[in-house]
């Protein structure tokens, strides 16, 4: 792989150098609309493609009936940057670590682990490195996909199981709650999905998500559950996460509590765990033989697509989870085969760098115009902030300051509510480069509300780009803020699918092109790290070993609990 530095590369330079081609007020985007030069026709890509539909799939529910535009029309670019975007490529081996990534060699370099979350999406398709520290392979199509298509099919029986009223409780009564004990990737994944999916969600089995150690989560769920009725899915990669761990141990405790008249019998019956730790699930105390297990070379937020995705499985069952794992794989394909300069995540990812490292815009708003992806900017912080929040290449290299900027920072609520809430500071503050999402229809009728809410994201967006003049300038509109717009026939597994894999493949683009490590993330140990010293100093009641300023705090906190 190279070992270019980026901002040192000529394709860098000439980016540079081609900004103020694409620059306000210079440059208009909707001049250069006007101008009719094939721009709307380069900038929009309908996925899927023919290289990637299943020609014979027609049903609205499959991968054929995504029927998605992206539309990255509105962006400060010209045919000449996205060019630039591929002579950066280029510089930085794209193509080569793409397929690095896709033949599951080690990419993580810093923990020796190859990246492997596309091969969950179908292990049929990819060779993965095994991960057992050797340099050895395996063909993912004959031992890892017995691996992944193993804890498949266990998800399955076990999802089927749950949802038919097979799988009893110590009591003999069938589940009707399901506890999610998980945080980061344990958590959000399977929480945004789970509520993005609610229409194809079962009615009888109530979801609930817990991942503050703040009791007021876990409590919260637990006044909704009956002992006798309710599952636990411990989900930690590592199974030492101490939030995960304490509030496994309250639910247990809760389980057993001697006014519910359960026994320590009841854990097998409402516990099961999902980990790459068998030794931590049986040392918590959860048979193994209930433990769904996955590899380390899967990254937490990266792992819905395996079984941390299991109450996602729970919830919409195992069909409407296979359709899930299909747009995403799609995309994967897509990924692979389309060129650069209609390569949705090449696009989404390159667009992101163009903005926060050569206009200083290093915000990225994440707007859906669905209710039920209300946790979907949430999920994407991790998934985006987590990988590219770094300040070294992967090779140790640190990022110049005030030069490089690794990541943005992301965040975003559903729409119409936005736009009553920070959407003022997109239109007259300062640009933030904004995603759109919005499905043609709804899963829900009333009226023509759904038909509002599509008039409303399309009216920001030619907002944020055409602007408005007006003579008192506190009325005026600058405009030539870019976006990008994804429309889709429905919210469907199939289409959830595809938008979290482009926004994963969107990541990869961005650590190609700056030579970062999207895949560890030791800057939230020293945190972890610090909290484990106060805890202990709290029931110490003590302050020793800090700064005057933490010392304080923590005097004040003993002074009041
Ligand atoms: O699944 P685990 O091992 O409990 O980790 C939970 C989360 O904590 C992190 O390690 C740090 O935030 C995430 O990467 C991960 O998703």
């Amino acid at each position: 792989m190279t070992s270019t530095t980026a901002w040192t590369s000529e394709a860098w330079k000439a980016l540079a150098e081609h900004k103020a081609e694409v620059s306000p007020p210079t440059f208009s985007v909707a001049a250069a609309l006007a101008d009719d030069d094939g721009r709307l026709d380069k900038l929009c890509v309908a996925f899927p493609d023919s290289a990637t539909a299943d020609a014979t799939g027609d049903a609205e529910e499959d991968v054929a009936g995504i029927g998605l535009l992206a539309d990255f029309s509105k962006h400060l670019v010209t045919e000449r940057t996205v060019e630039l975007f591929g002579e950066l490529a280029a510089a930085m081996d794209f193509n080569a670590l793409r397929a690095a990534m896709f033949a599951g060699e080690h990419v993580n370099v810093t923990e020796d682990r190859a990246v492997g979350h596309v091969a969950l999406r179908t292990p049929e398709a990819y060779k993965c490195l095994y991960d057992d520290g050797a340099s050895s392979s395996f063909d993912f199509a004959e031992d890892g996909a017995e691996a992944v298509g193993t804890v498949l099919a266990q998800m399955k029986a076990f999802a089927d199981s749950v949802r038919s009223g097979t799988w009893k409780g110590a009591t003999g009564k069938a589940i009707a709650s399901v506890v999610n004990i998980g945080i980061g990737g344990s958590d959000l994944g399977p929480a945004m999905v789970v509520g993005a999916l609610a229409p194809y969600a079962k009615d009888e089995l109530d979801m609930h998500f817990v991942a503050n150690v703040d009791p007021s989560n876990l409590t919260e769920a637990l006044a909704k559950c009956d002992r006798e009725t309710t599952l636990f899915i411990v989900c930690s990669k590592t199974f030492t996460t101490a939030e995960t761990l304490a509030n496994a141990n309250a639910a247990k405790a809760w389980l057993l509590d001697p006014a519910g008249g359960l026994d320590d019998a009841a854990v097998a019956a409402h516990f099961v765990a999902v980990s790459t730790n068998s030794d931590g699930v049986a040392g918590f105390g959860i048979d193994p033989a209930n433990m769904f297990a996955f590899s380390d070379w899967v990254g937490g937020r990266y792992s819905v697509w395996g079984p941390i995705g299991l109450s996602v499985m729970l919830a919409v069952g195992p069909e409407a989870f296979g359709r899930f794992l299909a747009g995403a794989h799609a995309v994967d394909e897509h990924f692979l085969t389309a060129p650069l300069a209609s390569n949705i995540p090449f696009l989404m990812g390159t667009l992101d760098l163009w903005y926060t490292n050569f206009f200083g815009y290093t915000s990225h708003a994440v707007l859906p115009y669905d209710h039920n992806l209300g946790r979907f900017a949430a999920y994407l912080q991790q998934l985006t902030m987590e990988s590219l929040g770094k300040g070294v290449t992967r090779d140790g290299v640190p990022l110049p300051p005030h030069l490089v900027t690794s990541g943005s920072v992301v965040f975003g609520e559903p729409g119409t509510p936005a736009q009553h809430s920070f959407m003022q500071l997109l239109h007259q503050g300062q640009v933030v480069p904004a995603d759109f999402l919005v499905a043609a229809s709804s899963h829900a009728a009333i009226g023509t509300q759904h038909e509002m809410l599509v008039a409303n994201a399309v009216a920001q967006a030619e907002a944020l780009m055409v602007g408005k003049s007006h003579d008192d300038p506190a009325r005026a509109f600058s405009g030539n803020r870019p976006t990008t717009t994804f429309m889709y026939r429905k919210l469907t597994p199939a289409t959830l699918g595809a938008l979290i894999a482009f926004y994963e493949h969107a990541v990869f683009t961005v650590a190609a092109l700056l030579g970062l490590n999207a895949y560890d993330q030791f800057g939230v140990e020293l945190g972890k790290k610090l909290a484990s010293a106060i805890v202990d100093d709290f029931a110490a009641a003590s302050t020793d070993g800090h700064d005057v300023s933490t010392a304080r705090i923590m005097q004040h906190y003993l002074a009041l609990r």
